[in-house]
């Protein structure tokens, strides 16, 4: 069977410096996969390739849907986003000055306009008026807890709650395919325990495919059903997380590090 995304010996050169070096992967639907390694393995650059923020240098980024295959690697950050795949970033952008709601609403407004023809033909999966965008994006606020603080500034949320609102923000485009830079970054441990939950929650009400970043451990063990190792731009492993916690390439290269 095909993959939902293929990604086969992709590479990524910074000048003199392989940033991603012949890494091959892939997502199957409705499954939640991390994607770990130390500083600096090329974690990021692999989701800025997958969502077309930058080229690759060579190799192939497939995406399979019931309808068609699309090369990935032809296609413009806004096309990206068009066929489904949303993101979050490590350093968390959102419009600061904006309310919670107004936040949630531009994001979903950005796919009305882009998706006029899937407007015209009143397709399902998406929102037909304002009013219709305003009740889905309080039910989001609402499982996401930020109902509260729908008209606060962004900037006066605090910092693991403006994340809860990256990952809010990223939804209201209705994924097929979310990635997730460093969710619980920034977050204490109830903080990070209350997202695990989260978001083994909204994958499965999405029904919609997970890949995650994330150096919290105990945050990757408990959510991931697949982990991939990324370590110096290369794939060190890859397996259920009992098997890659128990690979010794895996302790020496990234959990013996100790706390990041
Ligand atoms: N735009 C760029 N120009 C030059 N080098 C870059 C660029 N982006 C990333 N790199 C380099 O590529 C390598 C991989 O970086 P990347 O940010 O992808 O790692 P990472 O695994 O996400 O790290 P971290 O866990 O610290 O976020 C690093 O050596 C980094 O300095």
């Amino acid at each position: 069977m095909e993959h939902l995304l293929q990604v086969e010996h992709v590479v990524r050169k910074f000048g003199g410096l392989t940033a991603v070096n012949d890494v091959s992967l892939h997502l199957d639907q409705h499954e939640l996969v991390a994607l770990i390694g130390p500083n600096g393995a090329g974690k990021t650059t692999l989701f800025n390739l997958l969502t077309g923020m930058i080229p690759v240098t060579s190799g192939k980024i497939d995406l399979t849907t019931e309808q068609s295959r699309y090369d990935l690697t032809r296609k413009s950050p806004v096309q990206i986003a068009e066929l489904g795949l949303s993101r979050t970033f490590q350093n968390i952008r959102l419009f600061k000055s904006l309310t919670v709601m107004d936040n949630v609403l531009a994001a979903m407004t950005n796919q009305y306009k882009e998706n006029f023809v899937t407007t015209i033909m009143r397709l399902p999966g998406f929102y037909r008026t304002e009013e219709e965008m305003r009740v889905a994006a309080k039910q989001l606020l609402d499982l996401f807890d930020l109902t509260n603080y729908a008209t606060t500034p962004a900037d006066k949320l605090p910092y693991g709650t403006q994340r809860r609102l990256e990952i809010v923000r990223a939804l209201a485009t209705h994924p097929q395919i979310l990635f997730l830079d460093e969710p619980a970054a920034g977050m204490n441990p109830e903080e990070t325990a209350d997202l695990t939950n989260l978001i083994k929650h909204v994958q499965e009400e999405f029904q919609i495919t997970v890949l995650l970043i994330e150096h919290d451990m105990s945050l990757v063990m408990n959510l991931a059903e697949r982990i991939y190792v990324l370590d110096q731009g290369q794939i060190l492993t890859a397996g259920p997380p009992e098997e890659v916690k128990s690979n010794p390439k895996v302790i020496e290269a990234y959990l013996g590090e100790g706390e990041d």
